[in-house]
C-alpha cells in the first residue's frame, strides 16, 4: 500500500461517521450553503495576481511537523493581501492536522478557497460546501474516469469549481469535461520525491483551455517562471511558504520577486 491507498482507506471511515453524525439536510441548511462561489479558474487567469494558490498546511505525510504554530486566519490573511490568486486549506485531520474549522477561519478571505483533501463520495462535496469552499480537488489515482465524471457533476451542481489532480501520463484520460482546471502533481506518492519535470513533461498534452496548475515542491520564483512559460497558469505552493517561522513574511517575499 502507498500513502494515498493509507488514506484513502481511513477517509472511507471517517466520511461513514460524518454522515452517521451530520445529515446532508444539516449540511444544506448551513448559512454557507447557498453563497454565491468564486471562480478560482478565473482568478488564475487575472492578469494582476500571481497564480500562486497559497497553503496551509500544518503537518504532511512526507515532512511530519511543518508548521505548529502559525495561525489559519494571520496566514490566509495575508496570503491574500500579497496577491495569492486562491486559498488552499487542508481540511484532513489525522495526516494533515487540518480541520473544517480551518477552512471556516480562511473562508474571512474574498478569494477562491480550495477544499483540500481526499475526496470519494458526494457527502464530502456536500461538506465542501457547506464549510465555504469554492473548489474541491478529485485526485485522479484514487478515483475511476467515471467517478470523476460523477463526482465533478455533483460539484457543479452545487456551484463548485473542480480541480482534478493527476501524476502521470497514465491518468491524462481522467479528464473529463466536467472538470474545470487540471493539475500535476509533482510529489510521487510511493518515495515522497518531487520532480518539476513531471509538471513540464505533461503541460503539451493537457487540454490548454482549462487551466494547468503545477502543484507541489516549488521553492522558487524562477521555476514559477519556467512553469508559466511551459503554459501553467496555476501553482500550488504549501511546504515553501509553511515552513519559515512567520509564512506571512516568506510570502510576500516570495512575491516581490516575480
Ligand atoms: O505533502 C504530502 O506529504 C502528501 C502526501 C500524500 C498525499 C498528498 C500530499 N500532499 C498534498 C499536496 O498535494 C501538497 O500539499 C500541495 O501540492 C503543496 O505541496 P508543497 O508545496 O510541496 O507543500
Amino acid at each position: 500500500m502507498n500513502i494515498l491507498d493509507t488514506i484513502i482507506a481511513r477517509k472511507k471511515e471517517e466520511v461513514a461517521i460524518r454522515k452517521a453524525t451530520v445529515s446532508l439536510d444539516q449540511l444544506e441548511k448551513s448559512q454557507l450553503y447557498t453563497r454565491p462561489t468564486l471562480s478560482l479558474a478565473a482568478s488564475l487567469v487575472h492578469p494582476q495576481r500571481t497564480g500562486i494558490i497559497a497553503e496551509y498546511k500544518r503537518k504532511s505525510p512526507s515532512k511530519g511537523i511543518i508548521n505548529a504554530n502559525a495561525q489559519v486566519a494571520d496566514v490566509t490573511r495575508a496570503y491574500t493581501q500579497f496577491g495569492a490568486s486562491g486559498l488552499s486549506v487542508l481540511t484532513d485531520e489525522h495526516f494533515f492536522g487540518g480541520s473544517s474549522d480551518d477552512l471556516l477561519a480562511a473562508r474571512e478571505n474574498n478569494i477562491p478557497i480550495l477544499r483540500k483533501d481526499f475526496i470519494i463520495d458526494e457527502y464530502q462535496i456536500a461538506e465542501a460546501r457547506a464549510i465555504g469552499a469554492d473548489v474541491i480537488l478529485l485526485i485522479a489515482a484514487n478515483l475511476t474516469t467515471v467517478q470523476v465524471q460523477q463526482l465533478a457533476a455533483y460539484a457543479k451542481s452545487l456551484q463548485l469549481e473542480v480541480l482534478l489532480e493527476i501524476h502521470d501520463e497514465t491518468e491524462l484520460d481522467h479528464i473529463c469535461d466536467e472538470v474545470d482546471m487540471v493539475g500535476v502533481n509533482n510529489r510521487n506518492l510511493k518515495t515522497f520525491e518531487v520532480d518539476i519535470n513531471t509538471s513540464l513533461r505533461l503541460i503539451s498534452r493537457m487540454p490548454a483551455h482549462k487551466p494547468g496548475v503545477a502543484e507541489s515542491g516549488i521553492s522558487s520564483p524562477e521555476t514559477i517562471k519556467t512553469l508559466r512559460q511551459a503554459g501553467f497558469k496555476g501553482f500550488l505552493i504549501g511546504e515553501n511558504f509553511m515552513k519559515q517561522p512567520d509564512p506571512s513574511v516568506a510570502f510576500a517575499d516570495f512575491v516581490k520577486q516575480l
